[in-house]
């Protein structure tokens, strides 16, 4: 796999708990990468029922490790490191960004069988790839924070696993709050999907404290 070129595009403009509030360093990259590596060696095994007893016993033994340094979300780590591709979070395959510019955006991505469908990418993960990248564009070059409103994915053809499939996005146009983009995946020539999305632009209230706006829902 190629390695990435790493990009700090943090926005000045983004709310303060988008930003880790610890100095992070490679242990907490390190710990998210092999979470990921489980997944991936979850996903590609049949252990006999004794393995398969044993591996969910020390997940478990990690889990109530974890659980005993539990912090709110505006504290933790995941999803935070901006500075690194996949941001220490788990959910989606490592994005690597390699460029952001005013208006286009590009990024390459690689699948393994965790991500997988059957023998190509799950449906679900490409919407979370374009998420990431046109989410990055639309809030780049000093624009405030907006929320996606939709993203509309057309799937053209099967995205292969433990391929590289390059990823670019454009901001295609404004009207006040509302920011339109487009975006394509690709594997060499051939245009697997494509996508359009719109961001709007939060109103301040929007921006104020999100825990408590969701206080009293079931999340
Ligand atoms: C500090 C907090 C930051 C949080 C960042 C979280 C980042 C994410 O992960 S986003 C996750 C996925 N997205 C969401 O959960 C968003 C949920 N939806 C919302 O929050 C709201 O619907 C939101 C912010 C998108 C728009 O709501 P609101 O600000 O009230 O917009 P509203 O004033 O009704 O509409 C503004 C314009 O956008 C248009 N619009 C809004 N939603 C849509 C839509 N789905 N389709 C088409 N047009 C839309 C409206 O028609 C309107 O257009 P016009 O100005 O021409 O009349």
């Amino acid at each position: 796999m190629t390695e990435s070129t790493t990009l700090d595009i943090w926005n000045p403009g983004w709310p303060d708990p988008f930003r880790p509030t610890v100095d992070a360093d490679d242990e907490y990259a390190d710990l998210v990468d092999a979470l990921r590596e489980v997944q991936e060696a979850v996903t590609r095994s049949l252990p006999t029922p004794e393995a398969a007893a044993e591996a969910a016993a020390t997940l478990r033994e990690v889990a109530r490790q974890m659980r005993s340094h539990e912090v709110d979300e505006d504290t933790q780590i995941a999803g935070k490191r901006w500075d690194i591709p996949g941001k220490a979070h788990a959910l989606a395959p490592v994005l690597h960004i390699d460029t952001v510019t005013d208006t286009t955006a590009t990024g390459r991505v690689t699948v393994g069988r965790f991500h997988s469908g059957r023998y190509a990418m799950n449906g679900g993960v490409t919407p979370l790839i374009f998420d990431e990248l046109l989410a990055r564009l639309a809030n780049s070059a000093g624009r405030p924070w907006g929320r996606t409103a939709y993203l509309n994915v057309n799937f053209r053809a099967l995205a292969p696993l433990h391929t590289e499939l390059t990823v670019t996005a454009e901001l295609v146009g404004q009207e006040g709050r509302k920011r339109f983009l487009r975006g394509a995946m690709y594997h060499g020539d051939i245009l697997v999907a494509d996508v359009d999305g719109l961001w709007v632009e939060l109103k301040p209230e929007q921006t104020q404290n999100i825990s408590k706006d969701l206080e009293g829902r079931d999340r």
